[in-house]
């Protein structure tokens, strides 16, 4: 049976990251897509020139949509924004009793811009967090959830553990932001062991919206059934496919391309 994945997240109406770059990933992946707004970008590949925030009744409004007819298999959320929005998610996702949550702490933008309102991470840490499966930080946003600084492999480590102890149940600080010139690893961390994954780094200026895809990508994959682990090692695959693959849109950090990943597996089983 087609399984169902909710992104909870706000809107880049240049078509690369958030809810867009969601969709786009979940039908890649053969999962049915569905949406929650919680705000309006507009913005291209140059930057944010504007955010319109719904209000926190809209959001609801769209989740309990969603939650009273067809169901979610699995979930990730976003751009928040704010700390009612915020709040009002975490009700939602406890009224509909759903598991498979996928926490993308999304807080600035690659460009800048501010996707969350600073005092905001207070209400993320004390309501969201505890109730997720996976959380996706990169390293600034795992620095400011934890405080800490975070260089070393070492204090990715104990970042990590920090973030186990706020009641998330498997942690991947994403490589990304490293300053390591050759390879992008990502830090998974489930309470237990600490694993890696790497990628060799691709030297582009191509990458607005990966962090988006990579945590929709292991949300389609919480739908479909695979555990973490697994989910998080097609994550990885469908990620470098949309980087290494790109093409040319806009002037600025244009987008990944999402289809990268479908057309090399159709292309190994000719
Ligand atoms: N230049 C790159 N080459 C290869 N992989 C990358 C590159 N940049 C990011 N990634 C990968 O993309 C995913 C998203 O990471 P990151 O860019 O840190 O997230 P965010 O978009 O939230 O800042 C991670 O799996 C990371 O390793
Ligand atoms: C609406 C919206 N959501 C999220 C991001 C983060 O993008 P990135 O994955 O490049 O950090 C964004 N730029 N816009």
């Amino acid at each position: 049976m087609l399984k169902k994945a909710l992104t909870i997240a706000g809107s880049d109406s240049g078509g690369g990251a958030g809810i867009q770059a969601d969709l786009k990933t979940f039908q890649e992946l053969e999962v049915f897509g569905m949406s929650a707004l919680t705000a309006v970008t507009a913005q291209n590949t140059l930057g944010v020139h504007g955010i319109y925030p719904m209000t926190v009744e809209a959001v609801v409004s769209q989740i309990q949509a969603i939650g009273d007819d067809i169901g979610a298999d699995a979930l990730k959320t976003g751009m928040l924004f704010n700390a009612e929005i915020i709040v009002a998610v975490s009700e939602m996702i406890k009224k509909y009793q759903w598991e498979n949550i996928v926490i993308d702490p999304v807080m600035i933008a690659k460009g800048g811009a501010s996707l969350l309102q600073t005092e905001a991470t207070v209400a993320l840490k004390k309501y969201l967090l505890p109730l997720a499966k996976v959380l996706t930080p990169n390293i600034p946003e795992a620095e400011v959830l934890t405080g800490m600084t975070i260089r070393t492999r070492e204090q990715k480590q104990n970042a990590a553990k920090s973030l186990y102890e706020l009641g998330v149940s498997h942690i991947i600080i994403k490589g990304g932001h490293d300053e390591v010139p050759t390879e992008s690893t990502d830090l998974f961390y489930d309470g237990k062991e600490f694993y890696t994954f790497t990628s060799k780094r691709i030297t582009t200026k191509n990458t607005h919206g990966t962090g988006c895809t990579f945590s929709a990508a292991i949300t389609a994959e919480l739908a479909k059934g695979a555990n973490v682990y697994d989910a998080v090692v097609t994550a990885k695959d469908f990620i470098q496919a949309a980087i290494e693959d790109q093409f040319e849109i806009g002037h600025g950090h244009g987008p990944t391309n999402h289809g990268a990943y479908r057309k090399r597996k159709e292309k190994a089983y000719l």
